[in-house]
Parts: C-alpha cells; structure tokens; sequence
C-alpha cells in the first residue's frame, strides 16, 4: 500500500483538480446566490472606480482585501447553509442561529467594506464635483 509520504512534494494533478473543484464551488454560488452576484459585480465597479479615480497603489490594495473579504464570506456562508440543509431537514432552532449568525457576518463585512470605500472614495469625489 503506497504511504501518504510517497507522494510528490507537489502533484501538478492534484493542484489542478483542486484549483476546479474550487471553481466548481464559486461556479455554483455565483449561479445560486444572488448576495454574491451582486457582491461580485459591486466588488468590479469598487475596482473600475478606483482606476478612474487614480487611487493611490496601496489603497487599492486594501480596498481588494475589503471586496475580496466580503466575497469569501458570501462563499464560507452558502457552504454553512448547505451543510445545516445536509444535516437538519425540520425546523430547527440551532439550523436558525447558525445560518442567520453566517449571513450577520456577511452583513457586518459588507457594512464594513462601505465604510473602507467611503473613506477611500468620497473625499475623492467630494473634490472631484468641487463640494
Ligand atoms: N432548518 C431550519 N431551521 C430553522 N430556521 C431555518 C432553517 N433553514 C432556514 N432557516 C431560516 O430561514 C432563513 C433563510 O434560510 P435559507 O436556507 O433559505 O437561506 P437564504 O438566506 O434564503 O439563502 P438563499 O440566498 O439561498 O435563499 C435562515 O436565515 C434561517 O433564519
């Protein structure tokens, strides 16, 4: 039987397979939630503004942490909801915490997120339509 330690340092399959399957769950949030979809295309248009607004280097970089951040909520809540669903078929009121406790932590690094741009973005575009 081969041991765990025969394998590869690193297996160009294995990175590949994993690299889809990960695709594979993002593919599927994308086409099933609606709070991603629409994180995801605020997350390009944050980028896009940033670009037009000539937004110094390393405040892009934390507004892509910010969006990023969110987006990888969005994912770590819909894989917790499918696994309550997997678990828990009735009503139940733990399955009720723990899907509403996921979705708050979307909510609060959403929030957060718009206070990162609104610090990056509006005296920007305060000074952009001289207000
Ligand atoms: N098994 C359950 N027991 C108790 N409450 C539940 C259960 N499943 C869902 N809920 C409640 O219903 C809410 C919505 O759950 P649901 O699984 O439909 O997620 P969702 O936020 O609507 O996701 P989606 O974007 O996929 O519609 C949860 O936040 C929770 O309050």
């Amino acid at each position: 039987m081969a041991s765990k330690n025969s394998r590869p340092f690193v297996s160009w399959k294995r990175l590949r397979k994993s690299f889809r399957y990960a695709a594979e769950g993002i593919r599927h949030t994308w086409k099933h939630e609606q709070n991603f979809r629409i994180h995801t295309v605020i997350a390009v248009l944050v980028m896009v503004l940033a670009q037009v607004l000539d937004v110094p280097f390393f405040e892009q970089a934390i507004l892509v942490i910010a969006v990023g951040a969110v987006l990888c909520l969005e994912l770590i809540n819909t894989a917790l909801e499918h696994m309550v669903d997997l678990v828990i078929q009735t009503f139940d009121e733990r399955a009720k915490i723990i899907k509403d406790a996921a979705a708050g932590a979307v909510l609060v690094f959403a929030l957060t997120a718009a206070v990162v741009g609104g610090m990056i973005f509006l005296p920007r575009l305060l000074e952009l339509f001289h207000l």
